[in-house]
């Protein structure tokens, strides 16, 4: 297996500024679903952090109780709910988007279970895929056959270990994990510290971020940074390193001012701003 550390000089060869002819249709629309009562949170700070990654427009597909708190708190987001008020029961929805990112937040009711099978089975569109939608397919190991190739998954320890059961070494946590990213042609990020991407028989090992993230939402924030930069075209192994390095500068960045104690997952969705004029920095 290949091994590559992903550091500055390896993104300045993906990432791609934003051509001044763009418009909001040329840059994308990224669709989160997810969200149950108490746990809209999740989704807020997802669809936020994806319209700070340079996508046009985001929709968020939410229980009927998260309704007011997103257009409230991110008037920049629409927003679709479910029929049911505290958890999603039926994913449907007419609008068009160019990537998905589901399970943030979104809990395991029987319902949201099966309405999680039926949105795999019918979705076509570039996918990641994170938290309980992690959850769920490792309590239905028959759903990974709907799991597209190429989609991104998310899983923190507890995730990674729900997915491919517990491991006794850091080397047959990699090694089994390659070979379930080998088999289903889908690229696995293994959030931690350091955060790890493993796809296409290669490993990469992230450069930034600091212990700033450990708190809640930074997951969540993630998974809006790549589903952002999904939409915009980025192939999904480019969407997940250039997500995770960005994610991380936010907290390098952020932390100076702010400390370890003080930053919230918040302060990463303010700070990308910064982390991507870096980018644009001559050094
Ligand atoms: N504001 C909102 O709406 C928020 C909503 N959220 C939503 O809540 C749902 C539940 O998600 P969740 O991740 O909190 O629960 P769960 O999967 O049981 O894992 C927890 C356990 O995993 C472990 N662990 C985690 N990270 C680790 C690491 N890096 N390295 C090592 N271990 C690690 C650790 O276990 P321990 O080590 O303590 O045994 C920890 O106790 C989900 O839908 C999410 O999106 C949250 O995002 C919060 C903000
Ligand atoms: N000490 C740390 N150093 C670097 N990154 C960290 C650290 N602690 C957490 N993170 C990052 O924060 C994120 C946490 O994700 P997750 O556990 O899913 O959070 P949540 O579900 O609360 O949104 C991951 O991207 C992880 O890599
Ligand atoms: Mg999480």
């Amino acid at each position: 297996m290949q091994h590559i550390l992903i550091n500055r000089q390896e993104i300045l060869k993906l990432y791609r500024p934003i051509k001044a002819q763009a418009h909001k249709g040329t840059q994308g629309h990224a669709l989160v679903i997810g969200g149950s009562y108490g746990k809209i949170g999740s989704i807020i700070l997802a669809s936020k952090a994806s319209l700070r990654s340079g996508c046009g427009l985001v929709t968020a597909f939410i229980p009927k109780c998260g309704y007011t708190s997103v257009q409230t708190s991110f008037p920049e987001a629409m927003v679709i709910t479910d029929k049911m008020e505290e958890y999603i029961s039926k994913i449907e929805f007419d609008i068009t988007p160019n990537a998905i990112a589901i399970g943030m937040g979104m809990g395991q009711h029987e319902a949201t279970q099966k309405a999680f099978w039926e949105f795999l089975k019918n979705n076509d569109k570039p996918l990641l895929i994170d938290a309980d939608g992690i959850n769920i397919l490792s309590k239905n190991k028959e759903l990974f056959d709907f799991v597209p190739e190429q989609a991104i998954l998310t899983p923190h320890k507890k995730e990674l270990q729900r997915l491919i059961g517990d491991w006794n070494s850091e080397e047959e946590k990699i090694e089994r994990t390659a070979e379930l990213t080998e088999s289903k042609k889908w690229v696995i990020v293994i959030k931690g510290a350091p955060t790890q991407i493993i796809s296409n028989k290669a490993i990469y090992t992230n450069s930034t971020g600091n212990q700033a993230l450990a708190t809640a939402g930074s997951g969540d924030t993630l998974s809006g940074i790549i589903v952002g930069l999904l939409a915009q075209g980025y192939k999904p192994e480019e969407a997940a390193i250039l997500g995770v390095y960005i994610h991380g500068l936010t907290a390098d960045i952020g932390s100076k001012s702010l400390g370890y104690h003080a930053f919230i997952a918040s302060d990463s969705i303010e700070n990308l701003g910064k982390a991507f004029l870096s980018l644009d920095e001559k050094l």
